[in-house]
């Protein structure tokens, strides 16, 4: 609980005292809002009318300096003035006390976004791969938000009121101590109603919020997935859905509007009944002279300041639990420890030979996913893995990144245990192209450069080229300043491969890493690319997962594997005489290319439609 507000309190560094001038500016100002009403009782009483001044001294002496009460009485204008002159100091407080509340407050909104965005950058892999997106970014965004409004808007109020409480009871009290009973009996009534009302209410607010939630993720869903609906006719079934998310949020709204209004209206009698007392028994009291008319009007306006404020604060009170609560979620998300990067560890060459043993990694505790994993692979060699769906192939490589921890066994890149080197050393000399490339909405030579910062015109054009991302290119009228992703063109599967190939290119990596990086692409072009990769990656070491034997056939090492276990290793001739999976699915695939061009050739239209002169 208390780290938790201490980390509002870090937050604030160098906007404490900004904040701490407005909660005074806020004081000031509670205290000069209640001044008018009193200028307007001695105006009443004592200029206009006969009554003693029972003012403090310097007011006297004020009125003095102006001519005194008659003189006030002919020139009743300077009142006027006196009024204007205490609104315009208030305006002037209320004034700074915004300026700095909100400059306070959306400081520490963009620090605590900005230590958020850097924590989350720093998190491990592992972290990012199993959060849930949609949840850290409200994280980000609406929890900052409540804990800025927090600042800026509900404690400033509830400060104010509390001022303005305290000031308005003294003043109320030296003027009649009956009244002042009289005119608070509803306060602590007024509160606890609201109290009590907003506490139960706020359940009424999380549904309305969640069934928002919900109806966005529909719609967000749907909107992503928007060509699996088409594909599948399922239109009907996506409106449907959304529909009933939206009746649903439709009547929790409608059922929270209801409460409101009832609390409205009840909150709005009992303020009514409370000043209407006030009225018929100072009006009674004026009458028989045991009161001033300047006195009940000094009531009547307090009464009407202060209730109001009062009755918003059981909702001020109940939205701070809001502000806890995403505070503790805030909370959470930093509490993730950060990657731990090996800042200290060794830098070795990593051009160099790599060798794992007996290597064992789980996820979980108990369900091994690679299992007693040995091979040696030289400097500059190309290392090829094949093996069914989940056998393991992408979370080996992952280990050469350090993604994720073996638990047993070791890796070593030059004799070097794979642990004890730096991590941000090993990254920045590993390209890696993944599974499912990701591209920015940025423009695809950005994407490119993402790869290396200070990467020149050249490189790219040559990271291109290998890619065979030329003739995607020229599609484009832009060229590589063509916008990709949300805002832009739209990529294949196979040229937003490519990409991802140039931009692990342009790394000049020592070890390069392509998983299943592809598959995608047809097998022309993939033989282009490898074509162009093999003359370019002469020594860089190269693993690449691949299904297809054409691409594996070229490694100088082929591992196999199969739940998690080493199968088979070695070249593509020693591999096809061995009986086992390799040799199985290269037959599968032989006998699949053979058929395919037979049924090439057999197909009946003309030879040199086919290209066959
Ligand atoms: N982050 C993770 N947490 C827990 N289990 C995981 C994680 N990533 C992968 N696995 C599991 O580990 C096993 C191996 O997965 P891996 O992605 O390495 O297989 P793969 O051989 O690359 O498969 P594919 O050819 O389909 O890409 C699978 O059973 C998978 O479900």
């Amino acid at each position: 609980m208390f780290t938790r507000w201490r980390l509002l309190w870090d937050l604030m560094k160098g906007n404490r005292m900004r904040y701490a001038c407005a909660v005074v500016a806020t004081a000031f100002s509670a205290l000069l809002s209640l001044i008018p009403t009193l200028v307007i009782r001695t105006t009443v009483d004592s200029i206009i009318g006969d009554k003693p001044m029972d003012v403090p001294g310097w007011v006297e002496d004020a009125v003095l300096l102006l001519g005194g009460r008659d003189n006030l009485a002919h020139n009743l204008w300077v009142c006027g003035v006196a009024l204007l002159a205490i609104s315009l100091v208030n305006g002037a407080l209320l004034y700074v006390r915004g300026k700095w509340t909100s400059q306070a407050s959306e400081s520490m909104a963009k620090n605590l976004r900005d230590l958020l965005y850097d924590h989350l950058q720093n998190l491990p892999y592992d972290e990012h791969v199993k959060a849930e997106t949609g949840d850290w970014v409200q994280r980000c965004t609406s929890d900052v938000e409540t804990i800025r409004r927090f600042l800026a808007v509900q404690l400033v109020e509830i400060g104010r009121t509390g001022f303005l409480l305290v000031m308005a009871l003294t003043i109320m009290f030296s003027l009649n101590v009956k009244m002042t009973f009289i005119s608070m009996a509803v306060v602590p009534i007024i509160f606890a109603f609201s109290y009590v009302f907003f506490s139960k209410v706020k359940e009424a607010f999380r549904l309305a919020d969640e069934a928002e939630g919900k109806l966005t993720t529909v719609l967000q869903e749907n909107l992503t997935g928007i060509r699996v609906v088409k594909a599948f006719g399922r239109q009907a079934y996506e409106v449907e859905k959304f529909d009933s998310k939206n009746r649903e949020y439709r009547d929790l709204s409608y059922r929270l509007t209801r409460l409101m209004a009832s609390y409205w209206a009840i909150s709005d009698f009992l303020i009514m009944f409370q000043m209407g007392v006030v009225l018929v028994i100072g009006v009674y009291w004026a009458s028989r002279g045991t009161m001033t008319l300047g006195t009940l009007l000094t009531f009547m306006s307090y009464e009407g300041m202060l209730l109001w404020p009062v009755r918003q604060m059981g909702r001020i009170l109940t939205d701070m639990g809001r502000a806890q609560i995403s505070l503790t979620r805030i909370k959470e998300l930093l509490d993730k420890p950060r990657e731990d990067m090996n800042e200290d560890g060794l830098t070795p060459d990593l051009n160099a030979d790599i060798e794992f043993k007996n290597v064992y990694f789980e996820y979980e505790k108990g369900r091994p996913v690679l299992q007693d994993i040995s091979f040696k692979v030289k400097k500059g060699q190309t290392v090829a893995i094949l093996g069914p769906t989940g056998s393991g192939k992408s979370s080996l490589v992952h280990l050469l990144l350090r993604l994720y921890d073996y638990q047993r066994g070791s890796i070593t890149i030059g004799g070097v245990e794979l642990k004890k080197i730096n991590k941000k050393w090993l990254r920045q000399h590993i390209g890696i192209v993944l599974q499912e490339p990701f591209l920015f909405s940025r423009t695809i030579k950005e994407n490119i450069a993402l790869g290396r910062s200070d990467v020149n015109e050249t490189e790219i054009l040559e990271a291109m080229r290998v890619a065979a991302l030329n003739d995607v290119i020229q599609q484009f009228e832009e060229g590589y300043d063509t916008l990709v992703g949300e805002r832009g063109v739209t990529l294949s599967g196979g040229q937003k491969q490519r990409v991802a190939i140039a931009r692990a290119l342009v790394r000049n990596s020592s070890i390069l890493i392509f998983d299943d990086s592809l598959s995608a692409v047809d097998t022309e072009t993939d033989a282009a690319i490898r074509k162009a990769l093999k003359e370019r990656r002469k020594g860089i070491t190269t693993f690449i997962i691949s299904h297809r034997i054409t691409t594996l056939a070229e490694a100088d090492l082929i591992l196999v594997l199969d739940q998690g276990r080493l199968v088979q290793s070695g070249t593509h001739e020693e591999l096809i005489r061995q009986p086992g999976l390799y040799q199985r699915i290269w037959a599968l695939q032989s006998k699949l290319e053979e058929e395919l061009a037979n049924e090439y050739n057999s197909l009946e239209y003309p030879a040199q439609e086919r290209g066959v002169m």
